[in-house]
């Protein structure tokens, strides 16, 4: 059973960003830290995607698939695109 869905913890983040305290909030950290920072993430949590889909199990690749989707969402909320932007394209 997931802790949240995804849509819960989109709008959790969107309240970080906005009132979170980057000494103590991960995403208000990393939105401070602006978007190319952030997309320097999405592409090392995609790599590790990759490895541990290709070399490790299926909980660890449920792990790295979660903090991959967390880095997107946080992408997201920093470039102020909404989840039905996504959605739009799917
Ligand atoms: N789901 C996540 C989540 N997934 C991944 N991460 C972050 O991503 C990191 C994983 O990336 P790495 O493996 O590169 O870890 P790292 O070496 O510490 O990262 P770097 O410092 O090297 O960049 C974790 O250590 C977390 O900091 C997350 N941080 C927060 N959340 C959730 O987001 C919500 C808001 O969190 P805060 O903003 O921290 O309050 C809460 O519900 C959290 O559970």
């Amino acid at each position: 059973m997931a802790n949240k869905t995804f849509e819960q913890l989109f709008t959790e983040l969107q309240h970080k960003a906005a009132h979170g305290d980057p000494a103590t909030s991960r995403t208000a950290e990393l939105v401070a830290s602006g978007v190319h920072s952030i997309g320097k993430k999405v592409v090392e949590e995609a790599a590790e995607v990759w490895m541990a889909a290709e070399h490790e199990g299926t909980e660890r690749t449920a792990e790295e698939i979660s903090q991959l989707l967390y880095h997107l969402q946080v992408m997201m909320v920093a470039r102020g695109i909404s989840l039905d932007d996504v959605y739009a394209h799917l």
